[in-house]
């Protein structure tokens, strides 16, 4: 099976997790637009959604889905959104679209974070995808000593502004022993807005094509 059918399986077996009424939270990139596509064949039956991206309003617009403020609508029942990496505890390196900053809002605002993959994303340690790390711009360098600091390669993503204005330093090469210790190191540096390791949140349930996969405990 291609990893767009696998994509497009986790996308249909998500739309199962929607319930009538509720207001759904919605991640991005190209899982997440299979997902939004199903959404719209029940748009009647859902109050509206709250999104992660521009990318993923715009979506959800030309669907006639309403795009709800996360302040109005407060804590989510559920959260919809695939990831660039996942080991087996459902740890998850998020943001090659750069949209981990309000992923990781909207993951924290929801009971449920249902992650959507393909096989290619399951790892068993997480870093071979590079980590994104959103920084205001003034930050680019400092956080870039600090990341160094950490033992990682901060690499500019040069000309992508964040939906917030800001910029994004891909570190390669790191070694993660302690997903949830990094992630709270990483977050601790002034200018950091946020990284791309979610981990102290991880995903509740992973579908890899149309399967829930078993968490390691
Ligand atoms: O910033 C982007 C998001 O974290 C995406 O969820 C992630 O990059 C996975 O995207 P895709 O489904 O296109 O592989």
């Amino acid at each position: 099976m291609s990893r767009d059918e696998q994509k497009k399986l986790a996308a249909e077996k998500a739309l199962e997790y929607v319930e009538d009424g509720s207001v759904v939270g919605v991640g991005t990139g190209s899982t997440v637009a299979f997902f939004i596509d199903g959404l719209a064949r029940m748009k009647g039956r859902i109050e509206g959604a709250v999104s992660s991206s521009e990318q993923s309003t715009r979506q959800l617009q030309s669907h006639g889905i309403p795009v709800l403020d996360l302040n109005a609508v407060g804590p989510l029942k559920l959260y919809v959104d695939g990831a660039d990496e996942c080991d087996p505890y459902n740890r998850l390196i998020k943001g090659g679209g750069a949209a981990l900053t309000r992923e990781k809002i909207i993951a924290q605002a929801s009971d449920r974070f249902v992650c959507i993959i393909d096989e290619a994303k399951q790892v068993e340690f997480l870093g071979a995808f590079p980590v994104p790390v959103e920084v205001i711009p003034m930050a680019r360098s400092l956080v870039g000593r600090a990341l160094v600091a950490l033992g990682g390669q901060p690499v500019w993503r040069e000309g992508v502004v964040t939906d917030n204005g800001n910029w994004i330093l891909d570190v390669h090469n790191w070694r993660i022993a302690d997903p949830v210790a990094l992630e709270a190191k990483v977050n601790q540096i002034p200018g950091v807005v946020t990284c791309g390791l979610f981990a102290a949140r991880p995903a509740d349930e992973v579908i890899i094509g149309g399967k829930v996969r078993p968490i390691r405990r």
